[in-house]
């Protein structure tokens, strides 16, 4: 996959953070506030939450449809981990891209420095840091969406995760949820050109 594939004038805003910091939360605070971005919907084989719906959080995929897109080379990135599938769908970004909108990913680390390897400047990487380890573990407990086995697995994940943040453009540490949103708006508003 190269960015010549994926030519338009839109621009790419990617979040990372262990997972429990506070990603979707702040990414729909964003743009609510910005209102120019677009969420880019993942794909992926994990069982949805109460709440999510099909086509809007993610893409819910069967392992065997997943296996299949990836074989058509279907996504821009895919990775597993958590004992799922998650990928960027190729098709929907290169529309939105073309047509010039501008996409908010939420992705974990490798899917996110991946993005940037292909599209460059035209890609904002944010990185949210939990206040701490404890914290994080709270907001995860507080979600009540994994079982203790799946939360330990999240919360091992993380270290790994926060190693990689030095490598993101802009990096904050979400304790204050308004001041996070303040930041991050902020920062993405510089990066878009001006209409
Ligand atoms: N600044 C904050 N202060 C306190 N609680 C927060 C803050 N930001 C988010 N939360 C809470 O933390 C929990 C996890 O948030 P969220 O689901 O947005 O995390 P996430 O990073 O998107 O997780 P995942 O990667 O697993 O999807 C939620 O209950 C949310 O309300
Ligand atoms: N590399 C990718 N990571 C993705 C994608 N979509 C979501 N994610 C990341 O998965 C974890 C877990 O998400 P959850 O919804 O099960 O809590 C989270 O860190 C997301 O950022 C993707 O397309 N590619």
């Amino acid at each position: 996959m190269s960015a010549e594939q994926v030519s338009g004038r839109g621009r790419l805003i990617v979040f990372s953070a262990p997972s429990g910091t506070g990603k979707s939360t702040v990414a729909k605070l964003v743009m609510e506030r910005l209102g120019s971005l677009e969420f880019s919907v993942s794909a992926t084989t994990r069982q949805m939450r109460p709440g999510e719906r099909d086509g809007v959080d993610y893409h819910f995929l069967s392992r065997e449809e997943f296996e299949k897109k990836i074989a058509e080379n279907g996504f821009i990135e895919h990775e597993f981990f958590f004992g799922n599938f998650y990928g960027t769908l190729l098709d929907k970004t290169r529309e939105a891209i073309d047509a010039g909108r501008n996409l908010l990913f939420d992705l974990d680390v490798k899917g996110a420095l991946n993005l940037k390897k292909i599209f460059g400047e035209r890609a904002l990487l944010v990185f949210l840091k939990p206040p701490s380890m404890d914290e994080l573990a709270r907001r995860l407990q507080s979600r009540q969406s994994e079982s203790a086995e799946a939360l330990k697995t999240r919360l091992e994940r993380a270290e790994m995760e926060l190693s990689h943040a030095n490598q993101f453009d802009f990096v904050v540490v979400n304790d204050d949820l308004e001041r996070t949103v303040d930041l991050v708006a902020s920062e993405i508003a510089r990066f878009l050109p001006q209409s």
